[in-house]
């Protein structure tokens, strides 16, 4: 085999509770992640006569080099594997970039697996995971690709099943947000969500609608109004629940079903993407 091609999947934090604060200044959390299959990146990873890494990419906003979390992981495999880097990643974005839905980490993620894939498993699960948490924090979550309850920085990672169907749409915005920015902002206090992340996923699967949190959202919205409005206009579309996705800017917002959702969609006046998580 010379080449792979493998989906990235995107990610909505249902659920985003700051917990507390390490020395080194990474942020404690406590979250439920939900890949979002309808949302993703394709990535084709092809060996090369030419011991080094090319990155293309559909989406002008990526950068195509070292900081490149796809080269940062490649690199990592390489040494990790003592296998020489002969290799070109193509790239087709359809994730929002730079947008709290996690594309660079996903796509990073692929990059180990395709990569593992192509020279016949030379590193476990464990290992690259280990070797992805240094990496990006929200990176270890992309090698299971289910739902999941997130703590740590980002490294403990224990699968859920969600028992509810969730019929959720996405509006992206074209300017970034750095997570470093929006960790920086938030306000002062741990553990401020009014309620727990198990009752939140206890009310999920006992097919209610709970309001989705998120502690980065203040931060946000007092930045940016325009988030706020966005989530408004969800609500008022007929959504139960709205939010901003991890470090935004990308707002979602859930339906209790499919007619709903499609008669929001088509009463926004801005471009939007519907995802449906089956149960
Ligand atoms: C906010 C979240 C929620 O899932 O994701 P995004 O919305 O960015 O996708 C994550 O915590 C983001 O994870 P990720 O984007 O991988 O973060 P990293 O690259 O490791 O870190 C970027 C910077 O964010 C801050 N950071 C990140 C993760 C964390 N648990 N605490 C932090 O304080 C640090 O300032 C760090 O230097
Ligand atoms: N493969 C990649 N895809 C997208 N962005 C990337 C990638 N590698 C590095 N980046 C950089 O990482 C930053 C965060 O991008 P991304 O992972 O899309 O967003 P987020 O961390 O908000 O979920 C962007 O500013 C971008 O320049």
């Amino acid at each position: 085999m010379s080449s792979i091609t493998v989906s990235c999947p995107g990610k909505v934090n249902l659920f985003l509770d700051v917990v507390g604060k390490r020395n080194d200044g990474y942020h404690l959390i406590e979250s439920i992640f939900l890949p979002i299959q309808d949302i993703a990146d394709t990535l084709t990873v092809s060996k090369t006569d030419k011991a080094s890494i090319s990155i293309s990419c559909s989406h002008p906003g990526v950068p195509l080099d070292s900081k490149n979390l796809i080269h940062k992981a490649a690199c990592a495999f390489a040494k990790s594997a003592n296998i020489e880097a002969q290799w070109h990643f193509d790239l087709e974005k359809n994730i929002p970039v730079a947008g709290g839905m996690g594309g660079g980490s996903s796509n990073a993620a692929s990059t180990f697996m395709a990569l593992n894939e192509l020279y016949d498993h030379p590193l476990s699960t464990t290992t690259m995971k280990q070797l992805a948490i240094q990496i990006g924090a929200d990176i270890p979550f992309f090698f299971e690709k289910s739902p999941a309850r997130v703590q740590g920085i980002g490294e403990e990672i224990e699968a859920l099943h969600i028992q509810q169907k969730l019929y959720m749409l996405f509006v992206p915005f074209e300017f970034p947000v750095a997570a470093s920015w929006a960790y920086k902002h938030r306000q002062a206090g741990f553990s401020l969500s009014p309620q727990t992340c198990s009752d939140y996923l206890a009310q999920l699967n006992n097919h209610q609608h709970p309001l989705s949190y998120n502690d980065l959202a203040t931060p946000l919205t007092r930045k940016f109004p325009l988030l706020k409005q966005c989530c408004e206009t969800l609500i008022n579309l007929g959504a139960y629940t709205s939010n901003i996705s991890g470090s935004g800017p990308t707002c979602f917002a859930l339906f209790e079903n499919e007619q709903k959702l499609l008669s929001a969609q088509s009463q926004l006046k801005r471009p939007s993407i519907v995802a449906i998580h089956s149960a």
